[in-house]
């Protein structure tokens, strides 16, 4: 007769892993074997090329840290901003989302000398519209090209003049209703004729969308990854954006695959990635779309509801400039 002991330790070795573990563990490997280097911010980061994150969204389902709190209403805001094709920080700031405000803070400081407050600033982006239209625009980022990539048209004796911008995010959700099986699905932030009037090039610059069984996924293409503030923006967003475009195409959510290029650790995140590193992940955070509005533009901040988030304490990082 044979006696089969079944150790607690092995069945637990069975359970999936939490998803959070494909992050964590990331993270280790960057800090552990990533190359160190100089960047353009000079302060230097650990990095490796070419990493993949997956994530299953059925049942509502949502990719949001437990490692430590993320304010995924400000993801959120920042993403309705993006459908909306502003590019000026102004209607951030006006909802109190600051995750913009240092790169036009860092140019007017540069060019005027004034070294004001970060608060000062954000707040006079608010109180006065010239002024936020000369200092507030990061340039045609991400809304502008979703929205309106631009197009230009032959006006006669060698001449061009603009023609109707191009909307992708109303293309790509067309083409998923009438032509769900092609390969085509893209929308791309990398104009490659404009990234010099932006105040950066994108890091989350292609998105493309697949439906298989009536399940809507979405692969990121995010070509550098601040693994220890970004990211965590990035992957709710990703998700985010599958789940309304699912919505509007009547599909399920199926996957979220974020893949990365160059993702790094800021050598001063190190306090971070050590805290980080010495939680567990538990819990899964869901959320749910409250009404089915008419368009992918017509969304509201009221219209997501996130439930069983009961993350660990947030954790303050530095933000490379
Ligand atoms: N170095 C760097 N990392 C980034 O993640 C990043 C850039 N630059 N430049 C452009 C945008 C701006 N994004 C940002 C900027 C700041 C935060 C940040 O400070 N997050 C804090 C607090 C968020 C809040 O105040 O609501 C966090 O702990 O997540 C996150 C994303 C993402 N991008
Ligand atoms: O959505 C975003 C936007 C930016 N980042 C990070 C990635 C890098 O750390 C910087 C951008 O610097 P580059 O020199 O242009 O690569 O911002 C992010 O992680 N997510």
């Amino acid at each position: 007769m044979t006696t089969t002991i079944v150790h607690a330790d092995s069945l637990a070795a069975t359970e999936e892993p939490h998803w959070e573990r494909q992050y964590l563990n990331l993270m280790h490997r960057i800090w552990t074997q990533g190359d160190e280097r100089v960047d353009r911010t000079g302060i230097g980061t650990r990095s490796l090329f070419g990493e993949t994150i997956r994530f299953d969204l059925s049942g509502g389902a949502m990719p949001l840290l437990t490692t430590k709190r993320v304010y995924w209403k400000t993801a959120t805001r920042e993403m309705l901003w993006f459908l909306t094709g502003d590019t000026n920080i102004r209607a951030l700031c006006a909802q109190g989302v600051e995750i913009w405000t240092d790169w036009p803070l860092d140019r007017y400081r540069r060019e005027t000398g004034d070294q004001i407050e970060r608060k000062d600033f954000s707040a006079r982006i608010v109180a006065d519209e010239a002024f936020a239209r000369q200092w507030g625009d990061l340039g045609p980022v991400y809304g502008k090209q979703w929205v309106d990539w631009p197009t230009y048209e032959p006006a006669g004796e060698g001449l061009f003049r603009r023609g109707q911008g191009v909307n992708q995010v109303t293309q790509v959700v067309e083409s998923l209703k009438t032509n769900p099986g092609s390969r085509r699905h893209i929308i791309e932030g990398w104009n490659v004729a404009e990234l010099d009037a932006m105040a950066l090039p994108p890091c989350h610059k292609t998105y493309q969308f697949h439906v298989s069984r009536g399940r809507l996924s979405c692969l990121l293409y995010q070509r550098s990854c601040d693994l220890g503030l970004g990211f965590a923006f990035n992957m709710w967003s990703l998700a985010l954006l599958t789940r309304m475009v699912a919505q509007q195409c009547n599909l399920e959510p199926g996957e979220a695959v974020w893949t990365g290029g160059d993702v790094h650790l800021y050598l001063n995140h190190a306090s971070l990635v050590e805290e980080q590193l010495a939680r567990e992940p538990y819990g899964d955070a869901h959320m749910a779309i409250l009404r089915r509005p008419d368009s992918m533009f017509d969304y509201r901040i009221e219209d997501f509801e996130v439930t069983g988030y009961a993350p660990q304490s947030h954790i303050a990082a530095p933000v490379a400039v």
